[in-house]
């Protein structure tokens, strides 16, 4: 059992020489990564660089998944995530969503709070079909957050969104991560949203840490700053997509 000072100051993740494996194909190769707590961490990588993989190694869903592997992992207890797509039961009204698997008056008094967080005031009663794509992102968020998790696990929680209902998320995420203060890991092929968002960015490339970049820029953060576009350039030329930004 921790104690009191140990939960304070031990590391929200620790991720210690975890590799993974699809039958020859090493994923995860020996990766080493902590996560301070309330700290914001934003995962970038190309396409099939093992972003996912760590996720859902963290999430404790890659049990029963082809992958095998070695390493320790340390997350906490509360653990949410949140998806591309929002996974709401169609069959249950928002509230119902939020709540899952919670109950009694005082967990329907905080999922209405929480409702009001990421602006659904009284749309507890609508069911998912009747909200946007935003909006069901938003009861997503809302359903995490309602578990006081310590540590928020993001996996392209805004790719299917268009670009300014985007915008408005990333606002309404940092607002959120600020008042309930999870450590977040937030997996995201936008350089620009890592940057606005995140107090770290870690770009994987073939399975290995390949740059662990603090942003040190005040929030919220304007893409017009001079140093938003020296982070932008130096993690789009990590990435290996130098000609965009002539
Ligand atoms: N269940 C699986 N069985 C076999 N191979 C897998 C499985 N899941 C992932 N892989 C392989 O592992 C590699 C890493 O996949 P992963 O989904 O972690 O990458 P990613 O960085 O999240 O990619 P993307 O940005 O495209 O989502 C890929 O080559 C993928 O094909």
């Amino acid at each position: 059992m921790a104690t009191h000072v140990e939960r304070l100051t031990r590391p929200a993740v620790r991720v210690h020489e975890l590799t993974r494996r699809f039958g020859d194909t090493v994923v995860l190769d020996n990766l080493d990564l902590e996560i301070a707590p309330g700290e914001f961490v934003a995962l970038l990588g190309r396409s099939g660089s093992g972003k996912s993989t760590l996720l859902r190694a963290l999430a404790g869903l890659d049990q029963g998944t082809a992958a095998t592997g070695e390493g320790t992992i340390d997350v906490p207890e509360a653990v949410s995530t949140v998806f591309q797509d929002s996974r709401l039961l169609p069959w249950q009204r928002v509230l119902r969503n939020v709540l899952l698997g919670l109950s009694g008056s005082k967990a329907r008094e905080k999922g209405l709070e929480i409702l009001a967080e990421v602006g659904l005031p009284g749309r507890e009663s609508a069911w998912p079909a009747e909200l946007s794509g935003g909006e069901q992102q938003r009861v997503a968020l809302a359903r995490s957050l309602v578990r006081e998790p310590e540590l928020l696990l993001a996996d392209e929680p805004f790719g299917a969104l268009d670009a300014l209902t985007r915008i408005r998320m990333h606002a309404l995420l940092q607002e959120l991560c600020e008042r309930h203060g999870p450590a977040v890991l937030l997996v995201t092929h936008d350089v620009d949203e890592a940057i606005v968002l995140a107090d770290r960015v870690v770009v994987l490339d073939a399975g290995r840490i390949a740059v662990n970049q603090t942003i040190d820029l005040p929030k919220p953060r304007s893409h017009r700053d001079p140093r938003f576009l020296e982070y932008r350039y130096q993690l789009l030329g990590a990435l290996g997509v130098k000609e965009e930004v002539a």
